[in-house]
């Protein structure tokens, strides 16, 4: 009999199997960002097809490694497709991030570049990583932390010449028999899985997303796939929808979950920034997630969190946005 074709008693037997047995595979991972996950039914769900969209440079890539961090401490296994960062400059982040969260004054907490000096040293003087991170307040904390929940955490180089479907999926596959259940699994980004030249872009796409979303179903597993923003969404002045994703739409029609990242000093009506000249500066600080489709939950949500991109994170204790944000247009002098 086709394994896809359930019988609803079987599924039933299955929850019930799963709800008496904690080991057994789960079913949604708390992204660590509480309010997300309210909005989400409790996180991301597994057979389920994210997309975070945003403008170059929103924090697209720092808002998905968070959520594979936070996944990977809470001993799930997470696999990170990279089309752009290399490994090491992920791990970088990482132990800034760690260190800024034990850290009660943020600003005296190890950033990112701290880090990087650290792991490129040059000097020959033989003095490794922790030595080299205990110069630091609270180095060694947040390397200890990282070193918890590595064993989790895989990180694939991946190319745009190279990295095809069959390769994730291979990759995915791997984890899945090293840790005995499926991984969440993060593609950075979408537009860069490798296709047949042949296809347009639509085409590649297109079928890229359905690829994931297959993938979703067969591991059992959520996929979240970051999504470049095509020309009209990057354009200065315009809040970034669904609808200005790269490459097609069926992007928004595939994905069960759209979430768009931008920056909130670009969203914000113009009456707030005309009228309230210190929150000028305070917008800057904070981007918004708006929750643009949601297929367990009520959609439109905007919530906002402050960014700390020197320590390669979000403050994970967003709120919600209580001013009144841009359609369209927004004000530009
Ligand atoms: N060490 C650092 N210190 C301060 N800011 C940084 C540092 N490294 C990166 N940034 C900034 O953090 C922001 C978020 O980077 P991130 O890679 O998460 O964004 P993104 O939306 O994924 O970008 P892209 O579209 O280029 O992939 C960027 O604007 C980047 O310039």
């Amino acid at each position: 009999m086709d394994p896809k074709l359930l019988a609803a008693r079987d599924v039933l037997e299955r929850v019930d199997r799963r709800l008496l047995d904690p080991e057994s595979d789960a079913i949604v991972w708390p992204t660590g960002f509480a309010l997300l996950d309210g909005e989400l039914g409790g996180g991301l769900r597994a057979g389920t097809l994210t997309l975070l969209a945003g403008a170059q440079g929103q924090g697209k890539t720092t808002f998905a490694f968070q959520m594979a961090r936070h996944a990977a401490r809470s001993g799930r296994p997470v696999v990170l497709l990279s089309f752009e960062l290399e490994a090491e400059t992920l791990l970088q982040k990482a132990i800034s991030a760690a260190a800024a969260e034990r850290s009660s004054s943020t600003r005296s907490a190890l950033t990112v570049q701290d880090v990087r000096a650290a792991f490129e040293a040059s000097d020959n003087t033989g003095i490794g990583l922790p030595e080299r991170l205990s110069e630091h307040p609270g180095g060694i904390d947040a390397l200890t932390a990282v070193t918890q929940y590595a064993p989790q955490l895989y990180i694939h180089r991946s190319t745009s010449t190279q990295t095809t479907l069959d390769v994730i999926r291979a990759a995915v596959k791997d984890v899945l028999v090293e840790q005995g259940v499926a991984p969440l699994v993060l593609v950075d980004y979408l537009q860069k899985v490798c296709m047949p030249d042949h296809l347009s872009e639509e085409e590649q796409v297109t079928r890229v997303t359905e690829g994931l979303k297959d993938l979703s179903i067969e591991f059992e597993c959520p996929v979240v796939a970051i999504s470049a923003s095509d020309r009209a969404g990057l354009e200065p002045g315009t809040r970034m929808r669904a609808r200005n994703m790269r490459g097609s739409t069926s992007l928004a029609y595939e994905a069960d979950v759209v979430l768009i990242l931008s920056s909130k000093s670009d969203v914000v009506a113009r009456h707030h920034l005309m009228y309230a000249a210190n929150d000028g500066a305070h917008f800057k600080e904070w981007s918004v997630l708006t929750i643009e489709k949601n297929r367990s939950g009520r959609t439109g949500g905007e919530l906002e969190f402050r960014k700390q991109f020197e320590w390669g994170r979000f403050v994970a204790e967003g709120q919600y946005v209580s001013e009144k944000l841009v359609d369209e247009r927004i004000y530009t002098e």
